[in-house]
């Protein structure tokens, strides 16, 4: 009898130990995580330089990311929003001028200072000059000024030195045939050249056009990684290949993918980090070569560091000679006091500058208005 209870104790004991572990490892299945999906910022048959795709990882289903698509701000406005970072950085330029100005008599010596603030500013000599000839001649007829008067004269000179009437427009709509318009932005590393090709990507998808990106600074691989991120955020794809893969290829496969999927632009960010000029010329120009088999490249933007001043002027120099520069970004405008090298630069290259950017936040790029940029300065 004992037995026969031993018996059925251990009998029950390992129908309840079966179900427990049978649970466990159902309970085991379910957190095990689903396939990630892989995440798609090339699309498949990119030719050969596509990388191999990494073999999908497991994690667990609760931290797999849903992608949310950022609606970003159109274009319009922008520097109007951004008013506020620009008064802030460039205010005391415009705050020194106007003080200077407002002197009850201007000598020799306040001339100076006025010129010697707008070089400091990295206006560039010969556009100083102009500046203080023109205002010391209308002051001199129109006599003592009101702060007011001050004010509208000393706008009218910069905003002439800026050049209201320079086409600053991109070419991002479609061309007549149909194909994407393409951009190249091109420039040194470290000036923000792959932050502006994302934000130039938000601001265009904010206007509500298709954009395309392509990763062809293949250079450094965070680049690519840093560019696939931007293009996650506001739904772009992004076509890149392996670090160190040729960017010509990476740029027709962006460009033939962009036609292929209907985009409205297709922006390429290009590699700056090469030691010789002809080595520059030879990779730019292929890669403008290489997409010129497909469509036309509609733009070329120069992204320059603001805080670089006569630095960032020879690297401009060097990219001019090799490309043909069709506009220029100036980034970091919201790090320097020297806004003047907007004058300065569209000077030397004969470009206008078509963007600022103005923080290192996803929407501080905007596009270039001369108005509003001198506004700000005088604020
Ligand atoms: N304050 C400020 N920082 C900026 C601006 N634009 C870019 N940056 C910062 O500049 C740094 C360099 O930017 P990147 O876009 O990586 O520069 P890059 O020229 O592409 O360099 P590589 O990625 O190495 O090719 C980053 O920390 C950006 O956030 C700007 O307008 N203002």
């Amino acid at each position: 009898m004992e037995y026969l209870i031993l018996g059925i104790v251990l009998l029950v004991l390992s129908v309840v130990g079966g179900s427990v572990m049978f649970l466990r490892s159902r309970t085991g299945r379910t957190l095990e995580a689903p396939p990630r999906p892989p995440v798609i910022t090339r699309p498949s048959g990119t030719g050969t330089d596509e990388a191999p795709s990494a073999p999908a990882e497991h994690v667990p289903a609760d931290v797999i990311p849903v992608p949310e698509i950022e609606v970003p701000p159109p274009s319009a406005g922008r520097l109007q929003r951004l008013r506020a970072r620009l008064a802030r950085s460039q205010g005391a330029l415009g705050q020194g001028l106007l003080a200077i100005l407002s002197r009850d008599s201007l000598t020799d010596d306040d001339w100076d200072e006025i010129e010697d603030t707008l070089i400091t500013a990295d206006v560039g000599v010969t556009p100083a000059r102009m500046i203080v000839d023109e205002l010391r001649t209308q002051q001199k007829v129109l006599g003592k000024l009101s702060p007011e008067q001050v004010k509208t004269m000393l706008r009218e000179q910069l905003l002439a030195q800026i050049g209201p009437d320079l086409p600053r427009g991109l070419h991002v709509q479609r061309k007549a045939g149909g194909a994407p318009a393409v951009i190249m932005v091109v420039g040194v590393n470290g000036t923000g050249k792959t932050t502006t090709t994302g934000k130039l990507a938000r601001v265009l998808v904010g206007d509500g056009l298709k954009v395309v990106l392509g990763a062809a600074d293949t250079f450094r691989a965070a680049a690519a990684e840093q560019l696939a991120t931007w293009g996650e955020r506001v739904g772009a794809e992004v076509v890149r290949g392996p670090e160190g893969s040729d960017p010509a290829s990476v740029a027709f496969e962006a460009v033939k993918h962009g036609i292929a999927a209907d985009a409205d632009t297709v922006i390429i960010d290009t590699a700056g980090r090469l030691h010789t000029k002809t080595g520059l010329m030879d990779e730019l120009g292929k890669v403008k070569r290489v997409i010129e088999k497909q469509a036309a490249v509609d733009e070329v933007i120069l992204v320059l560091d603001a805080t670089t001043g006569q630095n960032g002027m020879t690297q401009a120099r060097v990219f001019a000679e090799v490309v043909n520069i069709t506009g220029i970004a100036l980034t970091k405008l919201d790090g320097t006091a020297k806004g003047g090298i907007v004058i300065a630069v569209q000077r030397e290259l004969g470009v206008p500058v078509k963007l600022v950017g103005l923080g290192e936040g996803p929407d501080d790029l905007a596009p270039f208005d001369p108005e509003a940029f001198v506004d700000a300065i005088l604020d």
